[in-house]
């Protein structure tokens, strides 16, 4: 029975795609989306790795003990605590707090730290253990050859050992059956799951010398059946035919054949039957075995290659007004295959919904595989602008039959958020320390007018402890701001992390109730890029000429300009010049002579002090350029003051004549007349910009002040 994702998939009408095709889950659902990239990209582009172990199937670490095996056993031994009356235990990683032999007595030999091992390298806030040993049982069952277990996820981990419930070989049936009956298996449903486990792997020596005594076999193991690399019913065939060598059923310790009164309980017939639907009967019964778990749980739907899914998704702040929005499409190639699409696009909406444009995305990455799903990741990386931004798109595939599918996650469009902003390239990871701790600063970019705190929380994951399970520890943070631009806020937070655990390290941003989550360390360069701090223009309200501008960012930067004003107001917030892409950040301060006469006529004099903020960048590196254009706004920038303006400065060079008067700098007046000299002069003290352009920004500036 087809899934109604692929009966739509598949509904072509008169060779005609319908124009949306629904994926089964709706993207994001962060924890189905790890567990479904770890289950399904196997190899090639995009591989996660997590069955390296299994291939090929009969690899075995310690000779005799193959991974697979142990990865199926440790599945069964977690989930057999379960009292689903109750509705405790399950699959719950329990198991880690449960390898003590003299209370647990059957969780013995290499497997259990083995497994917890392995799959604790892909553990985190999204990948809890529990999943992870689902999926370890999955992927051992699958690597192989056997069936694909319908899969969920969200499984949580447990934080004490639960109560022991392994069955013994040596229970008789009565209570096997209630120890299965406990887990909420039927008498039947015991058997199914006994067979379906025991064609992996064997019993050791070493854990049961009574069942396979020492020097019996070669490598120490006597094997459930002869293909013991192989998830098939010949454990069930042989076992039938009375050539099985499962010590379980005819080894030397009788008091132990566990599964030869199991198999022949009710007289062979659940074996028997289930000897020709051995895949099928296993994936339902190993399915049970995986979802058994606490009651306070809800696993999700089981998991299935989203048809398009996104990855990577940045948005990175390359200007005072350009994002650029850049990612991956991970389109699954199993019902349209990669040779017959011709190209992809993302059709967005701008931030308000409306719609904005189309990115192309028809740039093949790679192909990635899994065990039954193939792949092909589409790039992007486009400018867009910040005004206007992203809120969501959906993609849009065109064949090269000529028809166009569009992938729009359910009606609901793919969604982007662009109020906390993730920003890698002005954030940094330093090298190791002398105590083996790397220091991280993440740079958060937050819309201004976000409401509540900006934070970082660390998902830091410690190591395997005495409990055989990592855990995460959750360090919260306030960002702190450094500065502003046009659309965008800057925030800082650093932290260290301790060398062995930037790879499983994640941390996520949160401002106004938006995340920007699951952000890795790895790939975060030593030294960050310069922030691209200020704003960008809304209205110019005049501008000037400065005859040459070589300007330079250096270390500190103050200068003051002295010109005569009776208003409080802050004149100026950013000024800017056409050459650069940022504003420059103006702080103002006002300061009243005190080394001026005060004229009947005249108000109180007063000398501001402006100065260029030291604390951001104001302009790139090194800029220079000739008749350079100086401009700087209202609004966004500042408020220009309309009164209370003293007299009149005339201007020089280039700057616009301003009817404005003027004292020179540091001067002062007691003149009851009109202020002269009537030249303006600005100095320039420190070096925010240096050259001939800072009298051209602060006269110009000072030009309007004044002039209105
Ligand atoms: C009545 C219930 C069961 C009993 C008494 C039982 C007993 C045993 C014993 C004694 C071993 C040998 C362990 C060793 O020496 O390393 C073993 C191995 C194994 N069991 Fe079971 N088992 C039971 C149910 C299951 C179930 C339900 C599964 C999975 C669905 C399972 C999967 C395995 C696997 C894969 C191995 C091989 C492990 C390896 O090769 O490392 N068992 N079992």
């Amino acid at each position: 029975m087809l899934s109604r994702r692929e009966r739509l998939l598949l509904s072509l009408i008169g060779g005609q795609w319908i124009s949306n095709v629904y994926a089964a889950i709706t993207w994001p659902s962060p924890v189905y989306d790890e567990l479904e990239d770890l289950m399904l990209l196997t190899s090639g582009y995009g591989n996660r790795n997590f069955m390296a172990p299994l291939v090929p199937c009969t690899f075995a670490p310690n000779p005799g003990h193959s991974v697979a095996g142990g990865f199926l056993r440790v599945a069964f031994h977690d989930m057999a605590g379960a009292n689903v009356a109750e509705g405790t235990d399950g699959l719950d990683a329990s198991i880690g707090f449960e390898l003590d032999s003299s209370i647990f007595l059957e969780n013995t030999g290499p497997a259990f730290n083995n497994t917890l091992s392995f799959v604790s390298r892909f553990y985190s806030s999204r990948a809890s253990m529990s999943d992870l040993l689902a999926l370890a049982a999955y992927a051992s069952v699958r690597a192989c050859g056997g069936p694909a277990i319908p899969l969920k996820a969200g499984r949580i981990d447990a934080t004490q050992a639960g109560t022991p419930g392994v069955p013994d070989p040596k229970d008789d049936i009565d209570k096997l059956n209630t120890e299965f009956a406990r887990m909420g298996l039927t008498p039947e449903e015991g058997i199914q799951l006994v067979a379906c486990g025991h064609t992996l792997g064997g019993v050791h020596s070493a854990e049961h010398p009574t069942i396979v005594p020492a020097g019996t076999t070669s490598l120490g193991v006597q094997d459930f059946d002869a293909t013991n690399s192989t998830f098939d019913n010949s454990t069930l065939t042989m076992y039938l035919d009375s050539t099985t060598l499962n010590p379980l059923v005819v080894g030397p310790d009788v008091d132990s054949r566990s599964d030869l009164r199991l198999f022949n309980s009710d007289g062979n017939k659940t074996v028997s039957s289930m000897v020709d639907s051995y895949d099928s009967t296993c994936s339902v019964i190993l399915a049970k075995m995986l979802d058994t778990v606490p009651a306070s749980v809800t696993l999700t739907e089981v998991i299935t290659a989203y048809p398009v899914k996104p990855a990577n998704l940045a948005l990175t702040i390359s200007s005072a007004d350009q994002l650029v929005f850049s990612g991956a499409i991970r389109f699954w190639t199993n019902k349209v295959s990669k040779s017959s699409v011709s190209s992809l696009q993302l059709v967005y909406k701008d931030r308000t919904g409306a719609p904005a444009g189309a990115i192309d995305a028809s740039v093949a990455l790679g192909d990635g595989t899994g065990f039954d799903d193939s792949f092909t990741f589409y790039g992007f990386n486009a400018s867009i602008p910040t005004k206007t931004s992203i809120s969501s798109f959906v993609v849009e595939v065109s064949l090269t039959s000529g028809s166009t599918v569009t992938y729009d996650n359910n009606g609901k469009g793919f969604p982007v958020q662009d109020t906390i902003l993730s920003q890698n390239a002005y954030s940094s990871l330093a090298a190791a320390d002398a105590s083996g701790s790397q220091q991280a600063t993440i740079i958060a970019a937050v819309r201004p007018g976000t409401e509540g705190e900006v934070n970082l929380t660390v998902n830091l994951i410690n190591a395997m402890g005495v409990n055989n399970l990592p855990t995460i520890s959750k360090i919260p943070t306030a960002m702190t701001k450094v500065c502003e631009s046009l659309y965008y806020d800057f925030y800082s937070a650093s932290f260290g992390v301790p060398a062995a655990a930037v790879n499983g390290t994640k941390y996520d941003l949160s401002a106004g109730g938006e995340y920007d989550s699951f952000k890795g360390l790895i790939g975060l360069q030593a030294q960050a890029a310069r922030l691209p701090c200020g704003g960008g223009s809304s209205s110019t309200t005049s501008s000037a000429t400065a005859s040459s501008n070589s300007r330079t960012k250096l270390a500190t930067s103050t200068i003051t300009a002295s010109y005569i004003s009776t208003t409080n107001t802050i004149p100026i917030k950013h000024v800017k010049s056409t050459s650069s892409p940022f504003w420059s950040n103006f702080t103002t301060t006002k300061t009243t002579r005190v080394d001026q006469v005060k004229s009947t006529s005249s108000p109180i004099w007063s000398e501001w002090t402006i100065s260029a903020s030291s604390s951001e960048p104001v302009c790139p590196e090194t800029t220079t350029s000739t008749n350079d254009s100086v401009s700087w706004v209202s609004g966004d920038h500042g408020s220009i003051p309309t009164s209370g303006v003293h007299g009149s400065i005339s201007t020089s060079g280039s700057v616009p004549v301003a009817a404005v008067s003027s004292i020179p700098a540091g001067g002062s007046s007691s003149s009851s007349s009109p202020v002269s000299p009537a030249v303006a002069t600005f100095t320039g003290t420190g070096n925010a910009l240096t050259g001939s352009g800072i009298v051209g920004i602060f006269a110009a500036a000072l030009g309007v002040l004044l002039l209105l």
